[in-house]
């Protein structure tokens, strides 16, 4: 059975504290009690297990705030509930402000205090598995900065650690967007070649005569413009690791160049002929079959045999939705962090139609969507309607999101969240216009600005 849920009740008032002991105590809390700030350290710092602290806001010496502040120096306090009285409704934007997690207005509405402590609890425990998941990420999620818990990942990643410290070329299948790139990073970062440079270059991006000079680099008065000298990148990944994204884009003469480099390791730069010799290690990546370009005489035989002596196939998104989830709450986080936006998280109901999506464009698709997403929504949670260009306006509106508004309320949210999320959608539906959201929500201008201010929206709307 789960243990009793311990609450530190804090008030310097006597009478108020022993009816609070009462009702919590009915409702299966263990109840510990002081009636002062000073007091109720001490009873913090010998119950450092405390589940949560309901603590009265006025209270001589050391008043509700001074407490929490106190409290939160400390690592993982647990959730702070302060109680204040309606006058002072502007303090108790300020304790929210200040980070505590909920307030109550006195006289305390009984119904209305289990329902906020139990949320606070609640969603204590949500980021404390929010941060598991994140340390899990960054423990074993996260293989040189390519997300994914998947079977499919996992196989990938343990091919990746064999063949990496090898010299052995590897040749990298995937879609558009599967992470073919990172993969090539990955498979340098595990090679001894780590401290060399890794270079990169897209076959499909450039001519075949600006290929060659990229690739091979040039000598002066090699063609007009030829000004100087220029190194190719197969010169300048010497040492290291040379990548080559979408070689099945290359040209046959270029493909015979590449090959014979293989074969002996040298090789002339445009217009030059005296033989560079480097030491390069190379990985490819392909999202076509070369087997049919083989076929139909678009590729060399020979060089496939030479850049695939390993073959690592990269699954589409859509083979390993399990990894979703995880690169979303990955994006969200770098997307917040990139565009300073306050966004959490994603509802169930979204993250679900998400799982579901096939997603064509693969992860890059995906990263693409969640980065809109954060940049255009106006609450701390996506839901549906954030992503609705992608699951198309239908799909998002007849299945409502979680939210507190459409659809059932969320478990444990208490009318101040229903009231603050209809506030934050209607002024979004009204494109931020105070007087029409006011409007529509059948309140003055006044009380909309009253509303905001005690919500501590006000600010985020001007
Ligand atoms: N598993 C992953 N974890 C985190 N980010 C990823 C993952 N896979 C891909 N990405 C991100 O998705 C984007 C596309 O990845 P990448 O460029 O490696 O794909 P690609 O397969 O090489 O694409 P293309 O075929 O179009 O060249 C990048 O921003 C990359 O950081």
């Amino acid at each position: 059975m789960d243990s009793p849920r311990k609450i530190l009740v804090v008030d310097d008032r006597i009478n108020a504290l022993k009816v609070l002991m009462a009702i919590l105590a009915d409702e299966g809390y263990e109840v510990l009690t002081a009636t002062s700030g000073e007091e109720a350290l001490d009873q913090y710092h010998s119950h450092p297990d405390l589940d949560v602290v309901l603590a009265d806001l006025k209270m001589p010496a050391m008043n509700g705030l001074d407490l929490f502040r106190r409290m939160s120096y400390e690592s993982d306090a647990p959730p702070f509930v302060i109680m204040t009285a309606h006058a002072t409704a502007r303090s108790a934007v300020e304790a929210l402000k200040q980070g505590v997690a909920d307030y109550l207005f006195k006289p305390l509405d009984y119904e209305e205090l289990s329902i906020v402590l139990d949320k606070a609890i609640r969603q204590r425990r949500m980021s404390r598995e929010l941060a598991t998941l994140r340390r899990r990420v960054e423990a074993e999620g996260s293989f040189h900065g390519i997300i994914g818990t998947s079977p499919v990942m996992a196989k990938v990643f343990d091919l990746v650690r064999t063949v990496g410290p090898t010299d052995a070329s590897v040749l990298i299948h995937g879609e558009t967007g599967t992470g073919k790139e990172l993969l090539a990073r990955a498979l340098h970062a595990e090679s001894p070649r780590t401290t060399g440079p890794l270079v990169c270059i897209n076959c499909a991006a450039l001519t075949e005569s600006l290929l060659e000079g990229e690739l091979f680099g040039y000598v002066k008065g090699a063609f007009t413009g030829a000004a100087g000298d220029k190194k190719g990148r197969l010169e300048l990944a010497d040492g290291g690791t040379l990548f080559l994204d979408e070689i099945g884009h290359m040209s046959l003469a270029l493909q015979a160049k590449l090959l014979r480099f293989l074969q002996e390791r040298t090789f002339e730069p445009v217009g030059g002929n005296t033989p560079r010799r480097v030491d390069v290690r190379l990985l490819a990546a392909t999202n076509q079959d070369l087997k049919q370009q083989i076929e139909k005489g678009k590729f060399l035989g020979d060089l496939v045999y030479r850049i695939e002596v390993i073959g690592l196939d990269l699954p589409p998104l859509r083979q390993r939705g399990e990894d979703i989830p995880l690169l979303v709450e990955y994006f969200v986080d770098r997307m917040s962090q990139r565009y300073s936006k306050p966004v959490l998280g994603v509802s169930s109901r979204a993250m679900q139609a998400l799982m579901e999506h096939p997603w064509p464009g693969n992860v890059r698709q995906l990263e693409n969507v969640v980065a809109r997403a954060v940049i255009l929504s106006k609450g701390q949670r996506l839901g549906l309607e954030d992503f609705s260009d992608l699951l198309g306006e239908e799909e998002a509106a007849e299945s409502p999101d979680g939210g507190i508004i459409s659809g059932l309320p969320e478990e444990g949210a208490t009318i101040k969240d229903m009231e603050r999320e209809l506030i934050e959608k209607t002024l979004a539906q009204c494109g931020g216009n105070k007087s029409q959201a006011a409007k529509r929500l059948g309140i003055s201008r006044k009380g909309l600005y009253e509303k905001l201010e005690r919500y501590g929206l006000a600010e985020s709307q001007d």
